[in-house]
């Protein structure tokens, strides 16, 4: 079982929220016209890239407020942030899993008054069922499902009161679509989509918007904790063949579908912009297009056969076959060929 993140409680830290550190994050405020945005998990990847890309917006239309559990990690988020900290950029910290923490966070905002919620932090879980504990795919479940939904309630009131709002959930091609392995993290996603999606509809009565972002494979810390799992991972109560076709036959193909059609936090953020702006926002974003006939399979066959079987067939019995076509796939969209064609 590889798990990508850890979930620790809130009072564990305490040096979370120094005085010195709410004083200078509360300095700046949005002004005038500026739209509040409010994003989770900005310690590392997808979310400190938009937090950092909303902050730099040439028009000055984002006052981000980017939040994370532990702030003892925010030098990556400042540095990259330059001189839009006490500008469009402030700092919470906000532990998504922790009741107090989020009515905390949102209260400490001017007027409650969220425009954009960006629920982004997330967790990852890999590996044979039989090898997680009950507790670890629960850990899961609380911070994917319940620390978003947790986010939504506490700010979704004041969104109706308003009239106004737009409510961004960091989804994944997994929440459309079970990939073999990833059972566990794969069913967080999918509660997310049927959770916003029945939300959406009542939503839209009073103006909120929902929308979902739903990335494929992108290099952030997400695929880094995985390899550094992988390496000392041992899989107690999976039979040898489990692991077998495991670590032998899906981790590489899931190694070279990274490779392959892996996108950046940065494409990713600038995707989640084009979102907000959008002025009729979709409630699907799928970021890589790429993954479209992998997610049609579903929707072309209603009983779910063609994508059990495709997936069956490309993963035990084309592995090899896909090895190359993901190369393939990697030179013809890597930036060199780009840039030696265009
Ligand atoms: N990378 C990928 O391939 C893909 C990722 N996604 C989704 O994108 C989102 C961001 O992931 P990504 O940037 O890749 O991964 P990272 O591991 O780089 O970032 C995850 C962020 O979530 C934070 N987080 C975890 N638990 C909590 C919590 N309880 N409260 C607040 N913050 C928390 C982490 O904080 P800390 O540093 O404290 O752990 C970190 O800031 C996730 O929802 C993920 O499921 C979707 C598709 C593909
Ligand atoms: C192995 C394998 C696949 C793997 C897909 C992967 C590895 C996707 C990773 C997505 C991530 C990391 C999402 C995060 O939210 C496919 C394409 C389904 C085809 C069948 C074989």
């Amino acid at each position: 079982m590889i798990r990508f993140s850890f979930k620790a409680r809130w009072s564990n830290f305490p040096g979370h929220n120094t005085a010195a550190e709410t004083d200078s994050a509360r300095r700046a405020m949005a002004s005038e016209g500026q739209k509040v945005v409010l994003i989770t998990g900005c310690s590392s990847g997808i979310g400190l890239r938009i937090a950092v890309v909303l902050a730099k917006d040439e028009k000055k239309r984002y006052y981000v407020i980017a939040t994370m559990r532990d702030l003892k990690k925010k030098d990556k988020l400042l540095e990259a942030a330059g001189d839009t900290y006490g500008k469009t950029l402030t700092l919470q910290p906000l532990d998504v899993c922790d009741d107090e923490s989020v009515k905390q966070c949102v209260s400490s905002v001017k007027d409650r008054r969220v425009d954009v919620l960006i629920n982004n932090a997330g967790i990852g879980l890999l590996g044979p069922v039989e090898s997680i504990s009950m507790e670890d795919m629960k850990k899961v479940f609380e911070t994917n499902f319940f620390g978003a939904v947790r986010m939504i309630k506490e700010v979704m009131p004041d969104m109706k009161k308003r009239r106004a709002g737009h409510i961004i959930v960091m989804s994944s091609v997994m929440g459309l679509q079970g990939v073999v392995f990833n059972d566990v993290y794969t069913a967080s996603k999918f509660a997310m989509e049927g959770f916003c999606e029945s939300l959406a509809v009542q939503l839209l009565k009073f103006n909120v918007t929902v929308s979902m972002i739903e990335p494929g494979p992108v290099h952030t810390e997400f695929e880094v904790k995985m390899m550094e799992d992988v390496a000392k991972m041992e899989y107690p109560g999976a039979d040898a063949d489990t692991v077998r076709y495991f670590k032998d036959v899906y981790l590489p193909s899931a190694t070279d579908i990274f490779q392959a059609m892996g996108q950046t936090a940065e494409d990713i953020a600038r995707c989640t912009k084009k979102v907000m702006e959008s002025s009729r926002p979709r409630f699907r974003n799928l970021t890589n297009s790429l993954y479209t006939p992998i997610v049609a399979l579903k929707y072309a066959d209603e009983t779910g056969g063609l994508s059990v079987h495709t997936f069956y067939n490309l993963l035990f019995n084309m592995g090899p076959l896909m090895h190359i076509t993901m190369n393939i796939l990697k030179c013809l969209t890597c930036r060199c060929f780009r840039s030696r064609t265009v």
